[in-house]
């Protein structure tokens, strides 16, 4: 067996007596039924993916940042020059993004990890260089990658994530970097959901209106070319690796490697924007069990990210009109996750701390 093959042979799909055990305690706790709102579906999921009610602490957190870029940049679907990707992996390692300060306030680790970057990087701490190709092809004009790139990009994921894991990390938080990369999360939304590119395709760091239109063209002519066009989207299994590999980036095909990486391990993966919802749609298709080992951080501006969370049954913690990507919106949910599965772990139940219960 591959890794890969491997990997998704360990995922264990939700416990059904530990979601049972989580929600019949969340009715215990001193507190009226529900009242924790979302909170309590959070915890009682992180229940189900560790198969243990109450779920243990998911911390420390480690976001690891994926960075790669696109061949379709060359088609005008992004206001930004390619090289802002090498530069931001190096405002990455010099601590000075946004990621890193977010990072900083949730106690996360931060790893960079090179997986398409279209230049050569020196080495550096908290630099992981596991470039698989110096970005990706134009996906209006074929595929995106091979198959064989896309599995080395997935299985570069799943390292990663095994690795953080062994050091400590029990959350694992999504990032991503790449100029043009919401082009290709587009395009796979499309071709995962069977939404129009019109519904899904948004502004990214900031089109213009004229931009936005090519954008849509782009990410058409993308699904055309690779013969992904129709309203039917893709069945799940059959075709999500050639699906991933015509129309992803090597930063989508990790993350989704670092989605079935941290599933596989039993640690639960915060999703941050539609760089990630759209990984985790490719994650999904190849492992569906992989989802419920899933906690959507946040829902971003981009409109396709609302269409990936909902074909993936996510509910999003945080929506704050977060549209940066870095693990950010991922980040700021960590806190969150962390509180949902505190309350159930240290509140008291009606019968420990004898306060009397509604009349029935
Ligand atoms: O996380 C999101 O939902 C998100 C939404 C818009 C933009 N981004 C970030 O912006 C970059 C891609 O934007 P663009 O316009 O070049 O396709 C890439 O580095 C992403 O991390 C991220
Ligand atoms: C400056 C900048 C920072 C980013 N962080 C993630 N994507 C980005 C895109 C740009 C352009």
């Amino acid at each position: 067996m591959t890794i890969l093959e491997q990997t998704i042979a360990a995922i264990r799909p939700a416990d059904p007596a530990a979601v049972a055990e989580a929600r019949a305690h969340q009715d215990r706790l001193t507190k009226p039924r529900g009242a924790l709102g979302a909170l309590e579906d959070v915890a009682v999921r992180l229940a189900g993916a560790s198969a243990v009610s109450p779920p243990p602490l998911p911390t420390p957190p480690a976001l690891a940042i994926f960075a790669a870029d696109h061949g379709v940049h060359a088609q005008g679907v992004s206001p930004w020059p390619q090289e802002v990707t090498l530069q931001m992996v190096g405002n990455f390692l010099a601590g000075g993004a946004v990621a890193n300060a977010f990072a900083a306030q949730v106690g996360a680790s931060v790893t960079v990890v090179d997986v398409g970057v279209a230049a050569d990087l020196d080495p550096a701490p908290g630099l992981r260089i596991s470039k698989v190709a110096y970005g990706t092809a134009d996906m209006s004009r074929g595929p995106a990658m091979t198959a064989v790139q896309a599995t080395a990009a997935l299985e570069a994921g799943i390292a990663v994530a095994r690795d953080l894991v062994d050091a400590g990390a029990r959350c694992l938080v999504t990032g991503d970097m790449g100029i043009a990369n919401t082009t290709a999360s587009a395009a796979l939304i499309c071709a995962f959901t069977g939404h129009d590119a019109a519904v899904v395709t948004g502004r990214g760091t900031g089109a213009d209106d004229e931009t936005l239109a090519r954008k849509v063209a782009v990410v058409r002519e993308a699904l055309r070319v690779n013969g992904l066009a129709g309203p039917q989207g893709v069945p799940s299994g059959a075709g999500a690796l050639e699906t991933l590999a015509a129309v992803g980036g090597l930063e989508h095909a990790a993350i989704a490697g670092f989605i079935l990486g941290g599933a596989a391990c039993g640690v639960p993966v915060i999703l941050d924007g539609v760089i990630a919802g759209s990984a985790a749609l490719a994650a999904a298709a190849l492992a569906p069990a992989a989802v419920d080992h899933c906690v959507a951080g946040h829902r971003s501006a981009e409109p396709g990210h609302a269409v990936a969370l909902d074909h993936l049954g996510l509910r999003p913690l945080v929506e704050l009109e977060l549209r940066l990507g870095e693990g950010t919106g991922g980040l700021l949910a960590h806190p969150l996750v962390c509180a949902a599965v505190r309350a159930m772990r240290e509140v008291a139940t009606f019968d420990s701390a004898g306060v009397t219960e509604k009349e029935a």
